[in-house]
């Protein structure tokens, strides 16, 4: 038996880049003998074996798909005549298809160095086809690697193309596409995951709603040389430059849903666009099954989001509502995930790199003087429940008007 190490750890070391975890591959080995030396089986009927000490991965090579939706719910058809060679050629990109022996020789028989080189993302075999969550899987690694100038090859994207065009992507589970869409918008360039699935179709598959936003005008003031979809991807661009949370980055992708809905007779204004959104952004959150601190955070910034803009100019009565709605005295961390959320988008929107957004100091500092109202002397003066509510509430009025009067 003979043990290689495969995959991203191969890619990221010829790259030069820190390696998170390393996977290999055991050639000439069957289940029963990884059991009897003390390997413990991953899930059923799937031959990855987890390293007794070290708890890395070891998968048997193995050849074509068995049955099943998924690379991750796959059975395989793995056995000890299975040569390194045959379970390459089914990986997924020619740079995740090389591997190293116990002597650190690289085995590249699919030239993924030289499209590492070449800055090139390109499937290795129409194997590729076997797990259509590849589509995003390419589309992620673009998101990671564009800084350092990766694309993807042409007939790559063709190939992701006819997959999304042959409706697989709708047999991917939810949470599989989520683990995919949440670590892409947590790489350096979220923007590119989001175009490259639309470059191959497969975004009209996954996000419609988000699709739908490209080709619908964004109104005057806001940036008139680019549409909304595009809005979308340069605020998401921002996110990353500005090394904001997931919920943020989430809530940025879904914040203009709205929009979509918009008559063309009515553009380039969107009347009560965030209303209309609520709906889209809610059956998208349940769709994907994203967790509840992104979806809550994507329901309040798809609702509250043109309030971020217009805060030097709400009334402290509304400001207050706003500030009871996001739970602000309990909750202070997710109001200021609203406001970096409104910012992202107000710096997406206008080319804010340089400049100031006055707007969030204002509601960050507004939420800080209602939130220091103390209880404990509206108590002394015997005030109870929902009168306790009412007297807090006048009295963070108060608060709020002085920090405005400043
Ligand atoms: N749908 C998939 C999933 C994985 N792989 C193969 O399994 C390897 C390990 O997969 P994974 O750990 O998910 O990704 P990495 O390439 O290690 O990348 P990351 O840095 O994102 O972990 C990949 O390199 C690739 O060869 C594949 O071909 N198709």
């Amino acid at each position: 038996m003979q043990i290689y190490k495969v995959g991203g750890a191969v890619r990221d070391r010829l790259l030069g880049r820190p390696i998170s975890e390393v996977d290999w591959v055991v050639v000439g080995a069957s289940a029963e003998q990884m059991l009897e030396l003390g390997y413990r089986p991953v899930g059923a009927d799937f031959p990855v074996f987890l390293h007794p000490q070290t708890g890395e991965e070891y998968a048997l090579a193995r050849t074509e798909r068995k049955s099943g939706h998924g690379y991750g719910g796959f059975t395989f058809h793995a056995s000890p005549d299975v040569t390194l060679e045959q379970d390459l050629i089914r990986r997924d990109l020619t740079v995740n298809a090389m591997a190293e022996d116990d002597q650190g020789n690289l085995i590249d028989p699919y030239n993924g160095q030289q499209d590492l080189e070449a800055r090139i993302l390109r499937h290795v075999s129409p194997a590729f086809a076997e797990d259509p969550l590849r589509v995003l899987r390419v589309a992620r690694f673009a998101a990671r690697y564009a800084p350092l100038g990766f694309s993807v090859a042409t007939e790559t994207l063709m190939l992701m193309r006819e997959l999304a065009e042959s409706g697989e992507l709708a047999h991917l589970t939810a949470e599989r596409s989520w683990k995919e869409i949440s670590r892409a918008l947590m790489e350096p360039r979220p923007d590119v995951f989001v175009q490259v699935l639309r470059d191959c179709g497969a975004l009209a598959a996954l996000l419609p709603e988000v699709d739908d936003l490209f080709g619908v005008p964004q109104p005057q003031a806001h940036h008139p040389e680019i549409d909304t979809g595009e809005h979308v991807l340069s605020v998401l661009r921002q996110c990353a430059e500005h090394d904001q949370p997931l919920n943020v980055r989430w809530a940025s992708l879904l914040h203009d849903v709205g929009k979509g809905l918009t008559p063309e007779d009515q553009w380039p204004r969107h009347i009560a666009h965030e209303q209309k959104g609520l709906r889209l952004i809610q059956a998208i959150n349940e769709r994907c099954k994203a967790p509840r601190d992104c979806a809550e955070l994507a329901m309040l910034v798809g609702e509250f989001h043109t309030h971020g803009h217009r805060a030097l100019e709400l009334r402290p009565s509304t400001l207050l509502e706003l500030l009871q709605r996001f739970d602000v005295f309990r909750r202070p961390q997710r109001f200021a995930e609203f406001v970096a959320a409104c910012e992202m988008d107000a710096r997406g929107r206008l080319g804010l790199e340089q400049r100031e957004y006055p707007q969030g100091a204002y509601l960050l500092g507004a939420a800080e003087a209602a939130r220091q109202v103390p209880v404990k002397p509206l108590l002394e003066k015997g005030f109870k429940g929902a009168e306790l509510g009412e007297a807090l509430n006048r009295e963070r009025l108060q608060a709020l008007k002085a920090y405005k009067d400043q």
